[in-house]
């Protein structure tokens, strides 16, 4: 078995100086209601990398985003401190400047073991366009900063996949060292390019962004044994193989027909090329008048006149067999809407065969795996619970990610 660690590949915490004035780039970037950000696993996760660097004496300074300009969750990270600072039992200062006189003053005012929050790096003009990181190592943002620390830390696995001015140019210009998050999330999510399995390698494929994992699968042919599918790339897969659904009912809903314009030559060319790899549902569930779960043979499906809202349980209990049968599991994409309990049967009886079992596992996008806690079980028993959504997927495709490549060692 063959493997890339994140301790052969980067400098960690475990390399740093003493009394060290650290710049930490986490990913606190956050689902955002009534113009608040919500807790999630990132908190918590960052919270680690952070706590160690205080309790160690360091000054430590963190930059991170949230949103996209001109969208409704680019908001300030004051509310980001609150929280963050609820999961490290310490105080977490906040100011309203990245770079300016503001930022610089906080900045050369902490204390050793003090913790301070910039604000969300996107409200720099430098910080976004995706430039190389020689171009990133030049702007303002990173030569105003830079001269205030000693080191870099990056802890944003989950935005390594852009190459922004926090992510790709300072590891440049300071020393740079990968954080507890970078350190775990490296490691499993490059497993499955990476690793060589001996037994069979499985992986679940669902959820709602069909071209995503679509793209996976054809680049993961040689390495999953089985693709188990459901969701709507499942049941654009159904239609590909001459079953009546994978269209939209709703035409104002868009989460099957342009989906299927992009990509049924590919799916069709991955049944007809790789058809035994691609095991479909052979059952789909439904609400039925009364509003209670119902079930249906694919086979029996004439017409599609109801949503499909979850694989049934003959096939849940198909794939469970399959999961429970292999080395490892990858899954990305929930195989139904388990935010309804009633819709909770294929992703759950799915999660629990691989929690059961000792396979290597990783669960990734940010909202998947929110089912694990949704349902009872427990995260301990999974082999990596991802945090990252298009990371992740970049990853499993074997594709680098500028924020990782900038932060490996010469
Ligand atoms: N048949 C379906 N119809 C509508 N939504 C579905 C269906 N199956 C799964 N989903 C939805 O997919 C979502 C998770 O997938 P997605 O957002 O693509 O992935 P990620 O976990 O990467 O954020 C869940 O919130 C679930 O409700
Ligand atoms: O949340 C993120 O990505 P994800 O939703 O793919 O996990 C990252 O913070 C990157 O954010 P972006 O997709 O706005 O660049």
């Amino acid at each position: 078995m063959s493997e890339s660690t994140a301790t052969s590949t980067f400098d960690t915490l475990d390399d740093l100086p003493p009394e060290q004035r650290v710049l930490v780039r986490l990913d606190l970037n956050s689902p955002i209601v009534d113009g608040e950000p919500q807790d999630n696993r990132r908190f918590e996760r960052h919270a680690k990398t952070v706590r160690e660097l205080a309790e160690a004496g360091h000054r430590v300074v963190l930059l991170a985003h949230q949103g996209r300009p001109g969208r409704d969750d680019f908001v300030s990270l004051s509310g980001h401190a609150e929280i963050l600072a609820s999961h490290l039992g310490r105080d977490v200062g906040f100011v309203a400047d990245t770079y300016g006189t503001t930022a610089i003053d906080a900045i050369e005012g902490l204390g050793g073991g003090e913790i301070l929050l910039l604000e969300n790096t996107r409200m720099c003009d430098d910080e976004l366009p995706e430039e190389d990181p020689e171009t990133k190592a030049e702007t303002e943002f990173v030569r105003a900063l830079a001269p205030h620390f000693d080191a870099y830390v990056n802890d944003a696995y989950s935005a390594a996949h852009r190459s922004h001015a926090s992510l790709v140019g300072f590891p440049l210009v300071l020393p740079a060292y990968a954080g507890r998050v970078m350190e775990t999330e490296y490691e499993a999510n490059t497993a499955i390019a990476a690793k060589e399995f001996d037994g069979r390698v499985t992986m679940v494929v669902g959820g709602t962004k069909a071209t995503d994992v679509i793209d996976v699968m054809n680049n993961l042919g040689t390495t999953v044994d089985d693709f188990l599918l459901g969701g709507i790339a499942g049941e654009l897969f159904l239609r590909a193989a001459g079953h009546p659904v994978g269209f939209d009912l709703d035409p104002d809903a868009d989460l099957y027909d342009s989906q299927w314009e992009a990509n049924h030559a590919v799916v069709e060319a991955m049944l007809d090329e790789c058809g035994d790899q691609i095991t479909l549902a052979t059952d789909l569930a439904y609400e039925d008048e009364d509003g209670e779960r119902a079930e249906i043979d694919v086979d029996a499906i004439e017409e599609k006149d109801v949503s499909f809202l979850d694989v049934g349980t003959d096939t849940a209990e198909g794939y469970a067999d399959v999961v429970r049968d292999s080395e490892a599991v990858f899954v990305k994409g929930a195989l139904g809407v388990f935010e309804d309990e009633r819709f909770s049967v294929g992703t759950v009886t799915v999660l629990e065969a691989i929690a059961e079992t000792d396979c290597f596992s990783v669960v990734g996008g940010g909202d998947t795996s929110r089912a694990i806690g949704m349902y009872g079980m427990d995260e301990a028993n999974f082999g990596h619970v991802s945090i990252a959504g298009g990371a992740y997927i970049r990853a499993l495709t074997g594709q680098p990610l500028a924020g990782v490549e900038a932060l490996k060692r010469d």
